[in-house]
Parts: structure tokens; sequence; C-alpha cells
């Protein structure tokens, strides 16, 4: 019979790299054959996959007609998952399966694994113990990419003090009583019902918490908000005032909202330092093609102040671990006080020192700033303070919204 094999590894660590030291028997504790054949479930994988498949125009999984591009984040890594098991392979290699996927799902991946464990050589990389499953029991701990006792003690490289982020360098105005306005809002992809008659009023300053099992819509509904998805058009749904398709252009809808999402994180491949990427939030570029100003430079200089990173600040950002990139990544996204600033996902992949830090970010910046937020995520994230929860239901007639407020 064999076994689960563990690895926690913390924010220190590149999963790419430690599954190519694996595959290269690098580490002889796990005992592996490696002339037998491995299959590795990553999001490198799974970016690879949905490339081959633009580029050959070919159904890569060959279940649905769907494009994979177009799966829900928690479809596809249901469908990666089929496709690897059923190819039988003698080693199964997993780099944090649980993360995207919602609480049942979850729950169902663990029993899978628990059965697949006892025919295929299964290597499990996590970042939080919370998703550890109990049938596990040879264990270890990764860190700067090497596999050492198991503990689950992480560490992280930023902190949040205890002194005010810094103000606006332009105080937001508002017109308006709702920030944004979903009135009876209903999406169907090809005849598929995804959303039905959401109604949902957000006023300014306010902290909410976007929730909803995979595939329920949370994306769909986002993407209408920031106009990047035409079904917003010609339904009842206002945002900073203006109906959506009534004249704004995208960009100026987009100027007004500050976003974070894990994808974004990797499009910053540039000798970006630290303190230019904070400045960069200013200029809505990837690069920075304006020089600062000294109030600019002042106002980066106190975010890298509140996260304890004062003496990176010539840091090249990509030689950041990942937790303190992504508190850059938030404080670039804050640094003009957005009207909204929507976080997607951010505490994916983070280790559990690394997520309750950002979660205090998070909680900081609401407190302290009139920005609305909207923190998306299919796991309520242990710690975070929102105001009020909208969640969606999965129904046979598309997801339903319900309010949740806190206290
Ligand atoms: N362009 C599209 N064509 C067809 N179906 C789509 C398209 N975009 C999204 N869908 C479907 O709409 C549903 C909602 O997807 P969406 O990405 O909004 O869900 P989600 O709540 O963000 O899920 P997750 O938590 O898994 O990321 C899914 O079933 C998805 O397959």
């Amino acid at each position: 019979m064999k076994q689960g094999i563990l690895i926690i590894h913390d924010n220190s660590c590149n999963t790419n790299v430690l599954i190519e030291k694996i595959q290269s028997n690098e580490f002889p504790q796990l005992s592996l054959d490696t002339s037998q054949q491995i299959r590795i479930f990553s999001p490198k994988v799974l970016e690879a996959f949905i490339q081959e498949e633009e580029i050959h125009e070919r159904n890569v999984f060959g279940t649905s007609n769907q494009p994979i591009k177009t799966l829900s984040g928690g479809e596809q890594k249901k469908a990666l998952l089929n496709y690897l098991i059923a190819a039988q392979p003698a080693v199964l290699i997993l780099d944090n399966p649980f993360d995207h996927l919602d609480i049942q799902a979850q729950k169902e991946l663990s029993n899978r694994l628990e059965t697949i464990a006892t025919t295929i050589q299964l290597i499990l990389i996590l970042s939080r113990t919370t998703d550890i499953p109990k049938f596990i029991k040879q264990k270890y701990s990764a860190t700067n990419n090497t596999l050492v006792a198991y503990t689950n003690n992480n560490t992280a490289n930023t902190i949040v003090k205890d002194i005010a982020i810094p103000t606006p360098i332009e105080p937001q105005e508002y017109g308006y009583n709702y920030l944004i306005q979903c009135k009876n809002i209903n999406v169907t992809y090809q005849d598929k019902p995804i959303l039905n008659n959401i109604t949902w009023n957000i006023k300014p300053g306010e902290f909410w918490q976007l929730t909803g099992p995979n595939g329920s819509g949370k994306t769909t509904l986002l993407s209408m908000i920031t106009g990047d998805n035409v079904k917003g058009y010609g339904q009842e749904l206002y945002i900073f005032g203006k109906r959506k398709g009534t004249g704004e252009s995208v960009w100026d809808v987009k100027k007004s909202i500050g976003y974070f999402t894990t994808n974004l994180t990797q499009q910053f491949k540039g000798r970006y330092t630290a303190e230019q990427m904070i400045i960069g939030g200013f200029f809505d570029a990837i690069g920075l093609y304006n020089k600062p100003t000294d109030v600019q430079k002042q106002k980066a200089a106190q975010w890298l102040n509140v996260l304890g990173m004062e003496n990176q600040k010539n840091t090249l950002f990509r030689n950041l671990p990942l937790g303190a990139q992504r508190m850059i990544m938030i404080a670039r996204a804050m640094v003009k006080h957005p009207l909204l600033l929507i976080l997607d996902e951010p505490t994916t992949g983070l280790d559990d020192h690394n997520a309750n830090l950002l979660v205090t970010f998070i909680n900081k910046i609401a407190a302290e700033s009139n920005t609305t937020i909207l923190y998306v995520s299919h796991r309520a994230e242990k710690g975070l303070t929102p105001d009020h929860t909208f969640t969606l239901t999965k129904t046979s007639e598309g997801s339903i919204g319900n309010i949740i407020n806190s206290i």
C-alpha cells in the first residue's frame, strides 16, 4: 500500500523549484523511483495546458466543449486533476491543490486523495497547515527550497507596524449615495444561467467580502463591475454614480479602482525595485514612465515603513519573498486611495503567517481609509473583519445573492 507524503513549505520556497528538485531525486529521504511516470498538478502545468489549447485549438482535457480558459478557477483545478489521474501515473505531485477550492470541494478532494494514495504515490506540497489532510503521516517542511524536519513554524519578511497608513495626495470626492448598485442583474452563458436577479448596493467606504462556491459567478460579477465583461451593459448596473454603458470609458472606471489578483504579480518580471513598484501605482502602468514627484516618493517611503521594509526599498521586487511581494502589490493598489479596492483571493499560496499578516494589513487599510473594499474569496478568511458579506448560492436558475451583516 502506498502512502502520501506531505511537504509544507514557507514563502521562502518556490514550489516550481521544489518540484524540479523532487523530479531530479535531490531529496533521497522521499525514496522516490524517478524512473516511473510522474505527473504534476500545479498552476504552471495548468497554464501550459491553457496555452496549448489556445495554440492548437483543441480541447486538451476532452471532457467538455468549454475552453479551459473560460472555466472558473475551481472548475479548472477539478478538470486538471481528473485528467492527470486518468493517466494512472506512478507518482502524482500536487502543488497546493486546495487553493481556489470551496469548502465542499476541499473536503471532496481530501477524500479523493486518500483513496488515490492507495494506488498512486502522492506528494502533496502545501503552504497552509489548515489544508493538511488527516490521512498523511510522512511529513516534511521546506524552507529555502530544501527539505527539513517537519515543523509548522513559518516566518514572514514583513510586519504591519502600528502606525497610520499614508494619507491620499488628493482626497476622494463622492457625489452619490452608492458606489456600486446592482439591480436585478442576470447573466447567462450559452443559455446556462449563472447569476439570477442579483441586487447589491455598496456604499462608499464599506468593507465587503464576496463569497460563494466554485463556479457561483464571483469573477463574472466582478468583471461586470470593472467593465471587463460586456454582460454588464444594458443592465441596471451603476458604478461611481453612472449607469454602465452611458458614456463612461472603461479607462475612467479603471483608474478609480485598485485591483489585486495573484496573476498580476507574475506580470512584473522587470527590474523594478520595491519603491518603484509602489510609486508605479500612481501611474496605472507596469513600467515607470513618468518621473515621480517628491510627494509620491514620500508616500511610497511611508508605505514601506508601515510594512517594516524601509531598508528594502532598493531591493528588486522579483527577488522579494512571496509574502513581501503581496504586501507591496497591495500598497501599490492603495497608493492613490482609489474609490474601490478589489482583492481577489489575495492569500492564495501564502503560508499561515504571511496570510495572517496580509489580513491584518487589509483590516488596517479598511479602518484607516475611505476606500471601499471588496475582498473576494471562496473561504471565510480567519481574522478578516468585513462590515458585510455578500454570498452567492448556486441554484438551477443561476446563483442568488444574500447579504450577511457582521455583528
Ligand atoms: N466565457 C464563458 N463561457 C461559458 N461559461 C463561462 C464563461 N465564463 C464563465 N463561465 C461559467 O460561469 C460560471 C461562473 O464562473 P465564475 O468564474 O464567475 O465563478 P467563480 O465564482 O469566480 O468560481 P471560482 O471560485 O471557481 O473561481 C462557471 O460555471 C463558468 O464555467
